[in-house]
């Protein structure tokens, strides 16, 4: 009988320091040995081979791979579907209990609960914790104890419940003679899976402190080179800890990107209490609005060829590093739903296919916000002017020119609809449609 080891299933997690799962793994006694799967169910989905996520994951692996080797340990790694590995992991290795955190996605959580059900079956734990969050479930809730649907009551009870306990690390490094003792074993490459690289390099997994302290007063600002940490990627995929930035961020003095950390963890709250956000409007009336849907349209909106210098720069951005500005993806998200009448849905689509920290529960929490649909949502009249939001945030036009060499040239299209009427088109269509 071979030895009886624990498993730590890694997802969005990929990092040994600060994982709560890998701390309990690491806890129950046994040799740990952590696994990763490469979902086909979502891998194939995916048009286009060069996918920076993808990429990504791969190079993140890679790492673990030669962190857990100068250990004596290794990474499990299989390319396929989560359920199909486990039946087989199950009958490969003699296992006592799987270790994973918690996932707030409604695919994920029927995958956990089929994998649960399957190591059950054969007398496995399966052990979720918190980890890509500071609050999540239940520990955030309204007097009456339901789900907050409106941020500003919920930042203020997540600030007030936030101490030390709940931003400690999970001290792992402590327990890493725990980690199985076995060979490095074979992980899939970019090509095994049909993948080519990208090649550029992907932002850097810290931030400073003058980062965190001027803030609030640059991160409106597309143009300035760091006017945001450009962290989201590393939070998607857990290679840097929620915890520790959260930590560094409530010891600076200006509480603003706390606050940003505090919208993430609302919309996972969000998607987790109402997971019918996912295809639907989060207010179901919103449902009713008769989107206009012209493919054409959505086409120029896409291809940064909109007429609106501030819409085209972010999608232009988007396209060719596949990370946009937040100022920015508010506008062309609003242009999209308002001044071009199409269903949020389809621009929610487009970003998830382009996004390098493309994340479900804020991705959908954006665009639903512009939609009008969402929890927060401002009223369907206030409709962004791109044109004034470019002049308050673009003042210099530094952005848009980075973005459109050729503005000022007869190749850049004059404006694909004029403000006004869409203005107008689009508060009748709203109006008319929450009438219904
Ligand atoms: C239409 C739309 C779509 C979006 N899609 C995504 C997405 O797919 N993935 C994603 O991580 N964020 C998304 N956001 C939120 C936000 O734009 C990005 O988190 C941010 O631009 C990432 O850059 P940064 O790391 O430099 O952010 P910073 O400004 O440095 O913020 C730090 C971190 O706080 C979190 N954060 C900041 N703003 C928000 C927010 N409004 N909602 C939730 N979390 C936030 C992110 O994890 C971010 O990395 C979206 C916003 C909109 C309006």
């Amino acid at each position: 009988m071979s030895e009886t080891l624990s498993l730590v299933w890694l997802r969005r997690d990929l990092r040994l320091h600060d994982n709560a799962a890998l701390y309990h793994a690491l806890k129950s006694g046994r040799p740990v040995l952590p696994v990763f799967i490469f979902d086909r169910t979502i891998l194939d989905d995916l048009d286009d081979r060069r996918d920076r996520r993808v990429e990504f994951l791969v190079q993140e692996i890679d790492r673990l791979r030669d962190e857990l080797a100068k250990m004596g340990s290794a990474i499990l790694v299989r390319y396929g579907k989560p359920i199909d590995v486990w039946k087989e992991l199950t009958g490969q290795y003699t296992i006592g209990d799987v270790f994973a955190n918690y996932d707030y996605e409604v695919y994920a959580k029927e995958r956990d609960k089929a994998v649960s059900e399957l190591l059950a079956e054969k007398g496995i734990g399966f052990h979720t914790s918190k980890d890509q969050t500071i609050f999540d479930r239940d520990e955030v809730l309204s007097g009456k104890r339901t789900p907050y649907t409106v941020f500003t009551p919920y930042s203020r009870n997540w600030h007030g419940k936030l101490n030390t306990f709940y931003l400690k690390a999970y001290p792992t490094e402590q327990y890493t003679n725990q980690f199985w003792k076995t060979s490095v074993l074979t992980v899939p490459t970019l090509a095994d899976m049909n993948f080519q690289p990208v090649g550029e390099p992907f932002p850097a997994r810290t931030t400073s402190d003058k980062l965190l302290d001027t803030y609030d007063k640059t991160r409106d600002f597309p143009a300035l080179p760091h006017s945001t940490s450009q962290l989201s990627m590393h939070l998607r995929f857990g290679t840097i800890s929620v915890r520790d930035l959260a930590r560094q961020a409530n010891e600076t003095d200006d509480k603003t990107f706390l606050n940003e950390l505090c919208w993430r963890d609302f919309y996972f709250q969000v998607l987790d209490h109402f997971p019918h956000v996912e295809r639907h409007s989060f207010r179901r009336q919103y449902d009713q609005i008769e989107w206009r849907n012209n493919e054409d349209e959505f086409d120029k909106w896409c291809r940064g060829e909109t007429g609106y210098p501030i819409v085209d720069a972010g999608m232009r951005q988007l396209n060719t590093i596949g990370w946009m500005h937040n100022r920015v993806r508010m506008i062309t998200a609003s242009f999209l739903c308002k001044h071009l009448l199409i269903d949020w849905r389809w621009g929610e689509a487009y970003f998830g296919k382009k996004l390098r920290d493309y994340d479900l529960s804020a991705n959908n929490g954006g665009w639903q916000w512009a939609a009008g649909s969402g929890t927060d949502a401002a009223p369907y009249f206030r409709v962004f002017n791109p044109d004034r939001q470019a002049k308050r945030f673009d003042a210099k036009q530094e952005y848009i020119r980075h973005w459109i060499p050729e503005l000022d040239t007869k190749s850049y299209p004059q404006p694909m609809v004029e403000h006004s009427m869409a203005r107008q088109r689009a508060v009748e269509t709203y109006k008319k449609g929450l009438a219904k």
